[in-house]
C-alpha cells in the first residue's frame, strides 16, 4: 500500500497504468481463486438480472444464518412478504459436494453525469461475487451454478402467491388462490392417492424426457365420480402440492375455437387448466359426429375443410375438434409444463376420442366414502385415530354409498370442544337412515309399481315377498 501510494504520487500517469496492469497479472499468477460477478442490472438499466434475483433467493436461508448484517425488504405477491438478504459488503460461504465457495455482496456507486429531476442521481450497482478455488473450476461453473439458479427459481415459485384465473368470456381475470386442501386432508384410498402423488412428481421432473420423445410437456387427468366425492378438492390439492396456478376454464363462455386457442396461449407454464363438468359444457358427441361425417368429408381440400369447420363452429361455439387440439397440446408450443384436468359426473357420456389414453393420461375415479377415506376425514375433523364406534362405521360404510362430502358434514363438530362420540353417533344414524333409503329404493327398482288397476294387488304381493309390514312401497 505504501509503495503504491508513492508510485501514485511520483510516477506519471502512463507508467502507473503500466504497473497497474502488470501487477494484476502478477497477482493472478499467485492468487489461486477465481471470481465471478453477477450484476443486478444487465444490459438495459431497468432490466433486473434473473440470475441475480435467483442467487438472492438462493442465498436467503444461508444469509439468515451466517450474515451479520441483513437487509429486509417487503415483497409483493409472495407468501413471505418480508424477504431477508445479506447487506452490502457481507460474505457467506456455501458447500457443494464438499467444495467450499464464498458469496460476497457489494455495490459500486457511479456518479451520474446527466442532469436529473431527482435529487439523488448516483447509481448504485449491486452485485454478488462468487469466489472459489481454481481447481474446482469446472464443477462450480457447471453443476454448482446450475444448482444455484434452479434452486433459486424453485424457491421463488414456491414462495409466490398462487393465482386462480377464471375466464370472463375471452379475458382471464384472477384472484389469489388460497384453498387449504392438500393431499394429506383429501379422503380417498391411500394407495390410489400415493399413485397420483407419484404420477404428478414424475411428470414435473420429466422435462428432458418429454423433449427427447418429442411430446408436449403436459399431462391430462380425468376426474370422474358422483357429486361431493372430492373432484374439485383434489384439483386444489394438486395445485397446492405442485405450487401451480389454476386456470378454471368456463367453456360455455368461450365464443369459438379461435377464442379458446387465444385463452390457452395466454396461460402461463406451471399451471393447471381445469374444465369442470365437461359433459355439461358442450354436446360433445353430436358435434364430433357432425364434424366428422357431415361437415368435413375426409377428402375435402384443406381450404374447404376449414370453411366447413368454421361454418360448424358458428353454430356450435367450441367444437370437439377445437377441444381435442387443445388437449393434444398443439397450442402449447410456447413451452412449459401444464396439467389439464377435466371433471365429470357422467364419464359414460363423454366421447371416447376425448378421453382416450394419450389425451387424458390418467383416469381417476373418486367414489363413495370407504373406511380408509373415513379415517382421513375423522382425523382431520376430530383429531381421532381410533374409537370403539369405528367397527359399526366400518360395517355401515361397506353397506351404503355415502359421499365424503356427506360424511364430512356429519363429522363437523357442532360444539366446542367437539363432542366426539356425539359426532360419530350422528354419522352412524345418518348411515343407517341412508341404508334404509337405499334398500327401499332397490325394492322399488326391482318391483316397480304398475300403472294398472291391479296395482294394489301387486303391491300386496311385493310386500309379502319382502317381509315388510304392508306399507306402500
Ligand atoms: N375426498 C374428499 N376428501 C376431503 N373432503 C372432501 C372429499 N370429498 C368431498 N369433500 C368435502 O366435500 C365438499 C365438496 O366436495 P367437492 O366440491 O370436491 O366435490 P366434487 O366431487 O367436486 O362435486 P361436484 O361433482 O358436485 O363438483 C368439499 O368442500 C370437501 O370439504
Ligand atoms: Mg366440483
Amino acid at each position: 500500500m505504501f509503495v503504491w501510494a508513492i508510485i501514485q504520487q511520483y510516477f506519471p500517469h502512463n507508467i502507473r497504468n503500466f504497473l497497474d496492469k502488470h501487477s494484476q497479472k502478477l497477482l493472478t499468477l499467485f492468487y489461486p481463486y477465481i471470481q465471478i460477478t453477477f450484476n443486478e442490472f444487465t444490459g438495459e438499466r431497468f432490466k433486473r438480472s434473473e440470475a441475480y434475483s435467483a442467487i438472492e433467493t438462493y442465498l436467503a436461508t444461508t444469509s439468515a444464518v451466517q450474515a451479520r448484517r441483513l437487509k429486509a425488504d417487503v415483497v409483493k405477491n409472495t407468501t413471505q412478504p418480508l424477504a431477508l438478504s445479506m447487506d452490502d459488503h457481507e460474505e457467506v460461504s456455501d458447500d457443494f459436494n464438499g467444495v467450499k465457495v464464498y458469496w460476497a455482496s457489494g455495490k459500486n456507486v457511479h456518479k451520474s453525469q446527466s442532469v436529473s429531476l431527482y435529487p439523488n442521481t448516483d447509481q448504485e450497482k449491486r452485485y454478488y461475487r462468487l469466489t472459489f478455488h481454481k481447481r474446482h473450476r469446472s464443477l462450480v461453473i457447471g453443476d454448482y451454478l446450475n444448482h444455484v439458479l434452479k434452486e433459486g427459481k424453485e424457491i421463488k415459485i414456491k414462495n409466490r402467491l398462487r393465482k386462480l384465473y377464471t375466464n370472463n368470456g375471452s379475458q382471464w381475470s384472477h384472484v389469489v388462490f388460497e384453498h387449504p386442501a392438500s393431499f394429506r386432508t383429501l379422503a380417498m384410498d391411500p394407495v390410489k392417492k400415493q399413485e397420483i402423488i407419484d404420477d404428478l412428481t414424475t411428470f414435473t421432473k420429466s422435462e428432458e424426457f418429454y423433449n427427447r420423445i418429442g411430446r408436449a410437456w403436459k399431462r391430462g387427468y380425468l376426474l370422474y365420480g358422483p357429486p361431493g366425492t372430492g373432484k374439485s378438492t383434489m384439483i386444489a390439492a394438486m395445485a397446492n402440492f405442485l405450487n401451480y396456478d389454476i386456470y378454471d376454464l368456463e367453456l360455455t363462455a368461450v365464443k369459438d375455437n379461435t377464442e379458446l386457442r387465444r385463452l390457452l396461449i395466454e396461460t402461463s407454464s406451471k399451471s393447471i387448466i381445469v374444465i369442470e363438468d365437461i359433459d355439461c359444457s358442450m354436446d360433445l358427441t353430436s358435434h364430433r359426429k357432425k364434424d366428422k361425417k357431415e361437415e368435413i368429408p375426409p377428402l375435402l381440400p384443406p381450404a374447404a375443410a376449414t370453411a366447413a369447420e368454421s361454418e360448424a363452429s358458428k353454430t356450435s361455439k367450441v367444437t370437439l375438434s377445437g377441444l381435442l387440439n387443445f388437449v393434444d397440446g398443439l397450442w402449447s408450443a410456447c413451452g412449459g409444463d401444464r396439467i389439464i384436468v377435466f371433471t365429470t359426473n357422467h364419464v359414460e357420456k363423454l366421447d371416447p376420442a376425448l378421453i382416450r389414453r394419450g389425451r387424458m393420461d390418467k383416469h381417476i375415479e373418486l367414489s363413495y366414502c370407504g373406511f380408509e377415506a373415513f379415517r382421513v376425514l375423522v382425523r382431520n375433523y376430530l383429531y381421532l385415530e381410533d374409537h370403539d364406534l369405528f367397527g359399526s362405521i366400518y360395517r355401515l360404510l361397506a353397506e351404503t354409498r355415502m359421499t365424503p362430502a356427506d360424511v364430512a358434514e356429519n363429522l363437523m363438530p357442532k360444539t366446542s370442544p367437539a363432542d366426539v362420540e356425539g359426532c360419530l353417533r350422528g354419522l352412524i344414524g345418518a348411515l343407517e337412515k341412508l341404508k334404509e333409503e337405499e334398500s327401499r329404493k332397490t325394492v322399488e327398482k326391482d318391483f316397480p309399481a304398475p300403472a294398472t288397476e291391479k296395482s294394489d294387488e301387486m303391491k300386496e304381493e311385493k310386500v309379502i315377498e319382502n317381509g315388510s309390514n304392508g306399507k306402500v312401497l
